[in-house]
C-alpha cells in the first residue's frame, strides 16, 4: 500500500499504519425509499470516516450501482490524502448508495437523497463530517440533503455540505473546481516535461462534471481534444471533437456518446495516441494489462483511483509523467473547503476571488509533490502520499493517539 511506504519514508512505524491503514468509522445504513409506482425499495448507503485528527472529516457521496462498502473505505483514505496535501483542516470522509439515479425519477432521487441524510445524521455535521458531490450526484442532491439536514436539526445550516446551489450558499466556481485543478496541473505538467499546450492531443475519459468541463478548459486553450468518453462508449477524431457542441448535447449524468454510431470502446479510447490522457470517470482503468499501451507523455488522473500501483510504476518507467488523484483532482475540495469558509463566515466571495486562492494552493500543492519526487527519485504518487500524510500522522501523535 503507497500509504504504508510513504509512512515507513517519513520514519512512521507500523502502529501509525495500522490506525491509518483503514478509516476510523464506517457506517452502513439500510433505508426505504417510497417509489413513483407506491412500492417501497430499501436501498443500501455507506458513509466512511478515516480520520479525524486533524479537523472533521470531508468528502463526496457517490451514487452508483458498483459502489461498496470496500469502494468507500479506500475513497475516504484518499480524501484524507488529498486533504493534507492541500493543507485543508480536514480529515477525509466518502459516501456512497447503491443505486443508479439514472433509472429513477426525479422524485425518487429526492426522496433517496433526502432518506440517506436521514439514516447518516448522526454522525455527520457542519463540524463533524462535511459531505459533498461525487459521481452522479450534483448541486440539486446537495440542495435536498441540506435541506434534510437543516429540517432535522431545525436551524439552517448551510455548512452541513459543500456543493450547493449558489442561491443556498454555494460558492462561485465549485461546479467547474474539480476540472480547474485538473487543468492547472495539466498546465504545471507540460511546464516542466516542455510541452506547449497549443495544438497538444488531449484525451478524456468520462464527460461528467470533471471530464467535460476539463475538455472545455483544454479547448478553450487551444489544445486538440481528440478523445471523449462516458459509460457507453467513445468518441474518437484525430483532428479534434467538437467539444462546445458536445457539452450542450451531455445530459446530467454526463452521456453523450449515445447520440452517435460511429464510437470505440473506452478501452480502446485509452491506448490511443496522444500527449495527455486524463481519465475522469472510475477506478481502475489504467491497469497492469494496458499500462504498457498508454501512448502519452503526462497522464493526469481526474478520477479517484483510475491507475493501479502496478500500473503506475510501469508509467513510470515508462518514462510517463503521473499526476496522481489525490494532487490532480484536489480542485474540488479546495473550493469545497472555500464553500465551507464562506457558510461559516456568512460572507461571499467573488468568482475572482475564488479563483485566485484556488491557483495559489494548487500552485504550492503542486510544486511540493513534484519537488519531493525529483528530490527522493521516486514517482509522484509515492511523493503526493508523503506530502498528503505527514500532517495527519503529526497530529495523531500530538493528540497522543499513537
Ligand atoms: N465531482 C467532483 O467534484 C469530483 C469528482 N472526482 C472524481 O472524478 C470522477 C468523475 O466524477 P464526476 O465527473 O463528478 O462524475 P459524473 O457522474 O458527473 O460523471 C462521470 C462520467 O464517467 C462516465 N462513466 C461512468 N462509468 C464509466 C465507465 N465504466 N467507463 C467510462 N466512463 C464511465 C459517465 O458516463 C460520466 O460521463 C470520479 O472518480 C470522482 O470521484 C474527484 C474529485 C471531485
Ligand atoms: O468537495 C469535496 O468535499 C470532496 C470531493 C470529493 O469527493 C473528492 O475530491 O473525491
Amino acid at each position: 500500500m503507497v500509504i504504508k511506504d510513504a509512512l515507513s519514508k517519513l520514519g512512521y512505524g507500523n502502529d501509525m499504519y495500522e490506525l491509518l491503514k483503514e478509516p476510523m468509522r464506517v457506517l452502513t445504513v439500510r433505508f426505504p425509499v417510497r417509489m413513483d409506482d407506491g412500492q417501497v425499495k430499501v436501498f443500501t448507503g455507506y458513509r466512511a470516516q478515516h480520520n479525524d485528527s486533524v479537523g472533521p472529516t470531508k468528502g463526496g457521496i457517490r451514487f452508483h450501482p458498483d459502489v461498496t462498502e470496500d469502494e468507500v473505505k479506500a475513497l475516504s483514505v484518499w480524501m484524507s490524502v488529498k486533504c493534507g496535501i492541500a493543507n485543508l483542516p480536514y480529515g477525509g470522509g466518502k459516501g456512497g448508495v447503491i443505486c443508479d439515479p439514472r433509472e429513477m425519477s426525479f422524485r425518487e432521487q429526492e426522496r433517496l437523497a433526502r432518506g440517506y441524510v436521514r439514516a447518516i445524521s448522526q454522525i455527520v455535521g457542519p463540524s463533524k463530517d462535511i459531505p459533498a458531490p461525487d459521481v452522479m450526484t450534483n448541486s440539486q442532491v446537495m440542495a435536498w440533503m441540506m435541506d434534510e439536514y437543516s429540517r432535522i436539526k431545525e436551524f439552517d445550516s448551510p455548512g452541513f455540505i459543500t456543493g450547493k446551489p449558489i442561491v443556498l450558499g454555494g460558492s462561485q466556481g465549485r461546479d467547474t473546481s474539480t476540472a480547474r485543478g485538473v487543468a492547472i496541473c495539466i498546465r504545471e505538467a507540460a511546464r516542466v516535461r516542455g510541452l506547449v499546450l497549443k495544438d497538444a492531443r488531449v484525451i478524456v475519459q468520462g464527460f461528467g462534471n470533471a471530464g467535460s468541463y476539463l475538455a472545455k478548459f483544454m479547448h478553450d486553450e487551444g489544445a486538440k481534444v481528440i478523445g471523449i468518453s462516458d459509460a457507453y462508449g467513445a468518441l474518437y477524431d484525430e483532428r479534434g471533437l467538437d467539444i462546445p457542441s458536445l457539452l450542450e448535447r451531455r445530459d446530467s449524468f454526463g452521456t453523450v456518446t449515445k447520440l452517435f454510431k460511429n464510437t470505440i470502446s473506452n478501452k480502446e479510447l485509452l491506448e490511443q495516441p496522444c500527449d495527455i490522457l486524463v481519465p475522469a470517470a472510475i477506478e481502475n482503468q489504467i491497469t497492469q494489462e494496458n499500462a504498457d499501451k498508454i501512448q502519452a507523455q503526462i497522464v493526469v488522473e481526474a478520477a479517484n483511483g483510475p491507475t493501479t500501483n502496478e500500473a503506475t510504476r510501469i508509467l513510470t518507467e515508462r518514462g510517463i509523467l503521473l499526476v496522481p488523484d489525490v494532487l490532480g483532482n484536489s480542485g474540488g475540495v479546495i473550493v469545497s473547503y472555500f464553500e465551507w469558509v464562506q457558510n461559516n463566515q456568512g460572507y461571499y466571495w467573488t468568482e475572482e476571488d475564488v479563483m485566485t486562492r484556488l491557483e495559489e494552493v494548487m500552485m504550492r500543492s503542486f510544486e511540493t509533490v513534484y519537488a519531493t519526487a525529483t528530490a527522493r527519485k521516486i514517482d509522484m504518487r509515492l511523493a503526493a502520499y508523503m506530502v498528503g500524510v505527514r500532517r495527519m500522522a503529526e497530529a495523531v501523535e500530538l493528540r497522543g493517539w499513537v
